[in-house]
C-alpha cells in the first residue's frame, strides 16, 4: 500500500528580484513499511521536501498524496488534521518539552488529538517500554542522555500511531555508536509496525541499510544505486 506520494511537486523561493527553484518535479512513492534515505548536499532541499510531504509547507505545483488522499486543495486545517493522525517528524534536535517527563512528552501529542489523558499517558508507558526506556519514563528530557533523548522524540512522534515518519538529520547530533542505536529504534518501528519513513541524512553507513536511497539533483528525485 502506497502511503506517500509526491507527484511533480514543484516549490522555489523569492531571492531579490530573481527566484530560487529548489523543487522541480520532484516525485516519490513510498510504501507501508519502506524506509528510504535521502541523501542530497546541504541546501539542495531536503528539508523543503520534508516539509511538503509532512504537509507543513505547501507545494507551488504538483501533489502531495497522503494515504491515496491529495492534499493540494485541502483546507490548513483539514491539512493539520490529516498531518496529526497519519505523519509523525523527528528532528536533528530532540525539541522535547523541558519542563515535562518522557512519558508527558510521548502522551501530549495523543491528548492533542482528543484521547483521554490517562488512556493517552497507558499508550506512552507501552511505547517507551517497547523502544526499552521503560526506565527512563519519569524523567525529565535533562535526565537523559542524547541518544535516550532522540529516542522519546521517536517514540513521540509515532504515539499517534502514524503511516510517515518524515525525519531530517535524526542522528545528525550524535555519535557514531548512539546514532546506530538510535537508528535501529527507527528501523525496528518500520520492520514491526508498517511504518514508513522518509529520513533525510548524510550518514551513508545507515543510509545503506535503509530499503530505498534517493537524492535531488537539480529539483528532481533521482534513486541511488
Ligand atoms: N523560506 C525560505 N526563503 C528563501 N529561501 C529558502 C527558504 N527556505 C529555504 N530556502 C533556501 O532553499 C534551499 C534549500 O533549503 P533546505 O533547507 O531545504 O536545504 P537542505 O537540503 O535541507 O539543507 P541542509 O542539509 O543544509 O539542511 C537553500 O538554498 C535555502 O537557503
Amino acid at each position: 500500500m502506497t502511503v506517500l506520494e509526491l507527484s511533480g511537486v514543484a516549490r522555489h523561493y523569492r531571492e531579490g528580484d530573481g527566484r530560487l527553484d529548489i523543487l522541480i518535479g520532484a516525485d516519490l512513492t513510498l510504501a507501508a513499511g519502506e524506509t528510504v534515505a535521502l541523501i542530497a548536499p546541504s541546501g539542495a532541499g531536503k528539508s523543503t521536501l520534508l516539509h511538503i510531504a509532512g504537509l507543513l509547507e505547501r507545494a507551488d505545483d504538483g501533489e502531495v498524496l497522503i494515504a491515496g488522499l491529495a492534499t493540494s486543495d485541502m483546507s490548513d486545517n483539514e491539512r493539520t488534521s490529516l498531518r496529526r493522525s497519519t505523519i509523525g517528524f523527528v528532528y536533528q534536535f530532540h525539541h522535547l518539552l523541558p519542563e515535562f517527563t518522557a512519558l508527558e512528552n510521548v502522551a501530549l501529542p495523543q491528548a492533542i488529538n482528543g484521547l483521554d489523558r490517562r488512556e493517552a499517558e497507558r499508550r506512552a508507558a507501552e511505547l517507551l517500554d517497547y523502544l526499552r526506556l521503560g526506565a527512563r519514563a519519569r524523567h525529565l528530557p535533562s535526565q537523559l542522555s542524547g541518544g535516550e533523548q532522540q529516542r522519546v522524540a521517536i517514540a513521540r512522534a509515532v504515539a499517534n500511531a502514524p503511516h510517515v515518519l518524515l525525519a531530517d538529520e535524526p542522528t545528525g547530533n550524535l555519535d557514531p555508536r548512539t546514532a546506530e542505536h538510535v537508528f535501529a529504534t527507527l528501523m525496528t518501528l518500520a520492520r514491526n509496525t508498517g511504518l514508513a519513513a522518509l529520513v533525510a541524512t548524510h550518514n551513508l553507513d545507515l543510509a545503506a541499510q535503509m530499503d530505498r536511497r534517493v537524492t535531488l539533483s537539480d529539483g528532481r528525485l533521482v534513486e541511488l544505486a
